[in-house]
């Protein structure tokens, strides 16, 4: 992967972040004075134990929650700074989510839950061309029910990459999905990292995921316990677990 450029470099990163729930009188340190980078167009993989702080720190970066201290900085700009004004416009504009339930819309059709996602953003992309990239082109006009859960998260990998987002964000994106479709959904997110140049984040608590990945995250007790570079991913094909 042509890596390296300065400009790419840091594209997102976390320094000194904390994020701490006080319940009555007792505290929970959810993520821990977390510190780590990520380059601009990376396959990044976070693994780690129930628990760790996973879904919370990918909460952090796409703007859904706030630090309790600390810094993070995505393109350059520090959102942990931001009013609540500016996390909305960068919630809507800049970032791309993708949850283990597909939260469609049931009385839309997959090109209308597309559409209807990128009425509230500025530069989205084009609903059909989109859906078509996932492999749904000949499904366009079918309501989620008529769709299996493989096709409905496609759906929703393609409204968040309509939207044209600089992060993609993933959160257990095969969960709820058998082995085989799993992992056509794991191959559809690297194959749209590597052809559109996208920072993609996927959290899974399978470590044999890892070696799909370009940087590897281990997160425990919500800190980094290890990170690093696979110098040659795998591509998913080759990644049986
Ligand atoms: N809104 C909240 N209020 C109180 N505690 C919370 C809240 N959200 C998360 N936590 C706690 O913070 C810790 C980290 O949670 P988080 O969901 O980030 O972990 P995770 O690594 O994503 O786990 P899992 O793999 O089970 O989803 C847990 O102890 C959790 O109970």
């Amino acid at each position: 992967m042509a890596k390296n450029q300065d400009f790419e470099k840091d594209f997102v990163k976390l320094k000194n972040v904390s994020k701490i729930y006080r319940m009555g009188e007792v505290e929970i340190r959810a993520v821990d004075k977390i510190e780590f980078a990520i380059d601009k167009g990376e396959f990044v993989v976070v693994v780690g134990p129930s628990g760790a702080g996973k879904t919370t720190v990918l909460n952090i970066l796409g703007g859904m929650d706030t630090v309790t201290s600390g810094d993070v900085l995505v393109d350059g700009e520090n959102i942990a700074k931001y009013s609540q004004r500016k996390l909305t416009g960068y919630r809507r504009d800049d970032i791309g989510f993708v949850f283990q339930f597909y939260n469609l819309v049931p009385n839309l059709t997959a090109k209308e839950n597309v559409e209807l996602a990128l009425q509230i953003c500025k530069e989205p992309l084009d609903a059909v061309q989109v859906l078509k990239e996932v492999g749904l082109g000949n499904r366009l006009d079918n309501f989620p029910a008529q769709l299996s859960g493989g096709e409905q998260q496609r759906v929703s990998i393609a409204r968040a990459l309509a939207k044209n987002p600089k992060l993609l964000l993933c959160d257990e994106p095969t969960g709820a999905l058998d082995y085989q479709t799993g992992k056509a959904i794991l191959k559809l997110l690297q194959d749209t990292c590597r052809q559109k140049k996208m920072t993609v984040i996927v959290i899974t608590h399978n470590s044999a995921l890892t070696p799909m990945a370009d940087r590897v995250i281990k997160i425990k007790n919500g800190k980094v316990s290890k990170m690093y570079l696979n110098e040659n991913p795998e591509p998913i094909e080759n990644i049986e677990w």
